[in-house]
């Protein structure tokens, strides 16, 4: 009798086991399938056959086959591209929280010893604590505002240098990159570094930002094969370490220099401007110290946010502007359209000043075109969902690298008619309302949801007055009247292949305005 028993409970057991794993696996079948993608190689998957100068343009191809979404096997990195303004919508706009995370490269988390940045923290509590600083506190319309005076002077400054260097060529990103640089120190730390001290750091950060970029950029087989930190193949993270511990180590003079002067009670200002405004490292400093209940931060998290202004800032805004002005000195027609804006809204007889900006709607629409064609980040910053989900159909499992191929969607034949025509008109008439907003999944230069780009006022604000600076001032030619070249090449930020070198010769009517 017990031995019956036994064995009904037994086949009842069985039965339910057996009855669950036949339901899981009904409901894996009923799941979406991954989404198409080529075939690649054993363990490599498709790393062969990408070029990494072209990764972009690679991306772009394979959506012509493939379709507006597509997987691809890195290593064993799964990674799903997205090319259509339908499906970037899916992803940023309706499933924004789970893909608001970052896949985190390994040579980030060692750039970052302390904590990640803003850039690159997962989707929480510490991200949200940085960027609501970052966009309320620091770049806040009064602070920006203030930054304003800084950026007027920086510009005045590269006009000087630039009249200095009439009929010769210049060397037009560095020189955007040398603009965005000073701009942002001295939104940064104002004039109160002693001159020594704002030597080394201008030096140091001059040379670093760029390496570190140089090692972001490069795709990294620990990364790729999930191997463990101390392998390290390539040698990317010895490199990283060492770049970050130089840039660290600078941040660290930076801040005893001030957390002296605020010990001593007084922050030494070099100039009046600097004085009826406050940088953004004692903004940071006292919400370290602040006893308000609002949220506090600490010395890593202040490091982290000031790296992202220079990483982020800085060659995505020069890029930009050597892109504008590289489209600008292609196009004849643009140029001319650009020039006639500038003489009948600011004239000959004046430098650039605030009440102009808001009416030079068509160098805002050349702006707006530029970035369409020629997105620094083209494939954004790549996302991860926190967990599996399903977009236009398919199952992008939890943890997949996410790109969403900008590129491809801003040269969508079904959203832009001409796509690859420069075309500045279209952003006065049908598309007129496509802001950098992320508001329109046609046109995403600056990301768009949760993680849009933090810095984009400032950056909007650095560039609308930069570039009318630059153009008002001085009449730029290509020097012996050669084409300008487009092509481009990929990183982390997408460049031109061949630098643009431009002459420039005055056009205002009276050279005290270049003092
Ligand atoms: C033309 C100039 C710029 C371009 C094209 C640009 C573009 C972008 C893009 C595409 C993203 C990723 C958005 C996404 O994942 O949806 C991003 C993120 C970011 N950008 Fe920019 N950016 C520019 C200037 C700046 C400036 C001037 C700063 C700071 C001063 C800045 C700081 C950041 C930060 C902190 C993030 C990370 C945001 C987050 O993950 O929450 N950027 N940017």
């Amino acid at each position: 009798m017990v031995e019956a028993q036994i064995l009904v409970v037994g086949v009842i057991t069985a039965s339910i086991v057996i009855l669950s794993i036949l339901w899981f696996k009904s409901k894996k079948l009923d799941q979406p399938p991954l989404p198409p993608g080529p075939r690649g190689l054993p363990i490599l998957g498709y790393l062969p056959f990408l070029s990494s100068n072209n990764l972009h343009h690679d991306f772009t191809k394979l959506a012509t086959k493939f379709g507006p979404i597509y997987r691809l096997w890195l290593g064993s990195k799964l990674c799903v591209v997205i090319s259509s303004p339908a499906l970037a919508k899916e992803v940023v706009r309706d499933h924004d929280k789970v893909m608001a995370n970052r896949d985190v490269p390994i040579a980030v988390r060692v750039l970052y010893p302390g904590g990640l940045d803003i850039a690159w923290a997962p989707y929480g509590s510490n991200w949200r604590t940085m960027r609501k600083v970052f966009v309320k506190d620091m770049l806040s319309n009064n602070n920006l505002e203030a930054a304003h005076v800084h950026l007027k002077n920086e510009v005045k400054k590269s006009i000087r240098f630039v009249y200095s260097k009439i009929g010769t060529p210049i060397n037009i990103g560095e020189l955007a990159y040398t603009i965005g640089l000073n701009v942002i120190m001295t939104m940064v730390w104002g004039g109160t570094l002693d001159e020594e001290l704002r030597g080394t750091a201008e030096e140091g950060f001059r040379n670093l930002s760029p390496q570190v970029m140089d090692l972001l950029g490069k795709p990294n087989i620990s990364d790729l094969f999930s191997l463990p930190d101390f392998l390290d193949l390539q040698g990317i993270s010895k490199q990283m370490k060492n770049v970050g511990k130089q840039l660290h180590g600078l941040l660290d003079l930076v801040i005893d220099q001030r957390m002296k002067m605020m010990s001593n009670g007084r922050v030494e200002y070099k100039s009046k401007d600097d004085q009826n405004t406050k940088d953004f490292l004692q903004i940071l400093l006292e919400l370290k110290e602040r006893n308000d209940g609002g949220a506090k931060i600490n010395i890593s998290q202040i490091k982290a946010m000031i790296i992202d202004m220079f990483l982020g800032g800085i060659d995505t805004t020069a890029t930009t502007l050597e892109w504008v002005m590289a489209e600008i000195l292609a196009n004849p027609n643009v140029k001319e359209r650009v020039t006639q804006e500038l003489n009948d809204v600011i004239g000959m007889d004046t430098n650039v000043e605030d009440i102009h900006l808001n009416r030079l709607n068509y160098l805002e629409a050349v702006l707006k075109e530029s970035s369409r064609m020629h997105p620094p980040l083209p494939v954004l910053v790549p996302r991860s969902p926190t967990q599996s989900c399903i977009v236009g159909g398919y199952t992008i499992p939890k943890d997949t690298r996410v790109l969403i191929n900008v590129q491809s969607i801003h040269r969508d034949p079904q959203a832009w008619q001409n796509p690859s025509k420069f075309d500045p008109e279209r952003f006065l008439d049908e598309n007129g309302k496509c802001d950098f907003d992320g508001a329109n999944f046609q046109y995403l230069p600056f990301g768009s949801g949760r993680r849009i780009c933090a810095g984009l006022p400032l950056a909007k604000t650095t560039l609308m007055y930069v570039l009318p600076s630059l153009l008002q001032s001085f009449d730029w030619m290509i020097p012996n009247g050669e084409e300008v070249d487009l092509e481009d090449k990929f990183g982390i930020v997408v460049k031109k292949k061949v630098p643009l070198f431009a002459c420039p010769s005055p056009r205002l009517h009276n050279s005290k305005l270049y003092e």
